[in-house]
């Protein structure tokens, strides 16, 4: 065995692992990045830029499926060739790792080493079968993997996840998606928009990310009535029959299907990937499902030289927090014991599918739970049926739920179903970050005819609820038509 000592090792390569290498190295020159699979990240491979792309697709396809009430009229069919959707898909998700791929091939070659690492001690690893590295710090930086029930694996090849669907040739002819959760939604709807037969199933009514009873209706809502989306499904039976799986469900209208799909997609939820690591062998502190507490402000656990960043921490699984999480821990790292907490942001997340779902700031459960007791806060909404803009796009399908403090008429957070959430959701968090109140808020501009005047709604709707303006009118005509 190769020995290697270092000052900071930090385990996965993947985005917070080059974040906290890159913060690492400004603190010493002594720091190793260990990764055991390929470089290039979770999110070019097979997360947010895939994704995001297969959207593009669906989008375009949809698009061009729905020019009618414009009065415009594509001649023909829609064409959808599957194989060309994939190569793009493929392509340019290949052009995205290869930029992770050139920035890592500029990291000194000294402070690379590949394999998997998993602890001997507190401040030892072992890389595969060939290095030990002493090192006086360690950063886990380790990601997530898709978690699905282990008897899904009976059905072989018939069982797909993410990772799976972007390295398709060609789109198959129908699949059964289940967890109408973040990846189930953005795959789910896309691929049906793509001319795939879509089935959804979901557990205990669970749609997207939302905790606010009102939003999440009305996605389950409108979800369902593109494709079939049963948030609390009641699956009989799934079987591999040759080249196919055999789903028995009972329907949502209590009757008794079954149906042959060419593939499961399951997006059940991910787990961090801190089973392997050999944890044991060290005092580490974890919650109840085996992952390391951490501060989320310095991300240090409960073995003061060991840090962890990223979904990894299983804290908030997204690529921006796996970069700040990712900074703090290696910057911590570097400079331990002279630790220091880091910059966290209001939060802020969204889900691209049509219409887009976002959450920002407090959710709504957390809201219920800190001013709910006292009747402390209230919720101002709108609905973007009738919102000018929303409706000249024919987008007009959504509803967003603002939350603001009683007495202080500070914003608090918001759930969004709604054309543009991504855009929205913005705007929002930075207004959340500055601790602005809804009246402050409402001091702001809004330009006209603009999406943003169904926010500018909600917020005098949530004003008047808090007491700290007039009612609302219901056409504010100086406002503009349709705001
Ligand atoms: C389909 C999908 C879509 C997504 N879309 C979005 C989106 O639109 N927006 C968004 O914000 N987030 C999105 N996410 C989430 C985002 O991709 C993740 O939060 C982010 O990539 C996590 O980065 P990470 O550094 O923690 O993990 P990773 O990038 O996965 O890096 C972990 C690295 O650790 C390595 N590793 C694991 N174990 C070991 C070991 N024992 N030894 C050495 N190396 C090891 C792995 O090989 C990997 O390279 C999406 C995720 C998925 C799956
Ligand atoms: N746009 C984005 O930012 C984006 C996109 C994709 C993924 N992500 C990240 O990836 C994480 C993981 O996404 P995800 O969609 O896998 O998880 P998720 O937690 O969002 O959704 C999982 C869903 O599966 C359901 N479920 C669980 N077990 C089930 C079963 N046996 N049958 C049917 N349904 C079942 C759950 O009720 C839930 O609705 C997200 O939390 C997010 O942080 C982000």
């Amino acid at each position: 065995m190769k020995q290697v000592n270092v000052q900071v090792a930090i385990i996965g390569g993947g985005t917070a692992g080059l974040a906290a290498y890159r913060a690492a190295k400004h603190k010493t020159d002594s720091v190793l990045l260990i990764e055991g699979g390929k470089f290039g990240t979770t999110c070019a491979r097979v997360g947010c830029m895939p994704s995001k792309l297969l959207i593009a697709a669906a989008e375009a396809a949809h698009s061009a499926a729905h020019t009618e009430p414009f009065g415009v009229f594509v001649d023909g069919n829609v064409r959808i060739d599957g194989k060309k959707v994939m190569q793009r898909v493929r392509d340019e998700r290949d052009r995205f790792v290869g930029f992770v791929v050139e920035a890592v091939d500029e990291i000194d070659i000294e402070d690379k080493l590949i394999g998997k690492a998993t602890f001997i001690s507190e401040a030892q690893l072992q890389i595969d079968d060939h290095t030990i590295v002493n090192a006086e710090r360690i950063v886990i930086a380790t990601g997530s993997r898709p978690s699905y029930p282990p008897v899904w694996n009976d059905l072989g090849d018939k069982l797909v996840v993410n990772d799976d669907v972007f390295d398709w040739l060609d789109l198959p002819k129908s699949v059964a998606v289940f967890g109408p959760g973040v990846i189930g939604l953005e795959l789910g709807q896309s691929l049906h928009r793509l001319g795939v037969e879509v089935l959804m199933f979901g557990m205990g009514g669970q749609v997207g990310p939302f905790t606010d009873p009102e939003v999440m209706a009305y996605a389950e809502k409108t979800f369902s009535d593109e494709f079939y989306l049963d948030a609390d499904a009641n699956v009989k039976n799934i079987e591999r029959k040759g080249n196919s799986v055999e789903i028995t469900y009972i329907d949502k209208q209590g009757i008794e299907q079954i149906k042959d799909v060419e593939y499961l997609l399951a997006a059940t939820g991910r787990r961090p990937n801190i089973d392997h690591l050999g944890l044991d062998n060290i005092p580490l502190k974890s919650d109840y499902r085996g992952v390391p507490i951490a501060d989320p402000y310095t991300m240090q656990t409960s073995v003061p030289s060991i840090f962890i960043a990223g979904d990894a921490s299983n804290q908030i699984p997204l690529l921006h927090e796996a970069a700040d999480q990712g900074k703090i821990a290696g910057s911590n790292a570097g400079v331990y014991p002279n630790i220091r907490v880091g910059l966290r942001r209001s939060s802020i997340a969204a889900v691209f599918t049509d219409p887009q779902l976002a959450m920002v700031g407090l959710s709504h459960k957390q809201v219920s739970e800190k001013f709910g007791g006292c009747g402390c806060f209230e919720t101002g909404n709108v609905s973007f049926e009738n919102q000018g803009r929303s409706r000249v796009m024919l987008k007009n399908k959504g509803l967003l739920n603002l939350y603001g403090e009683q007495g202080t008429g500070r914003f608090l957070g918001a759930e969004i179903v709604g054309p543009q959430a991504e855009h929205l959701a913005h705007l929002l968090a930075w207004a959340h970050q500055n601790r602005m109140t809804i009246s402050q808020m409402l001091e702001m501009p809004f330009y006209h005819p603009v999406i943003e005047e169904g926010v500018r709604t909600a917020l005098r709707d949530l004003n008047a609820k808090l007491k700290l303006g007039s009612v609302m009118i219901s056409e504010c005509m100086e406002c503009g038509p349709g705001c």
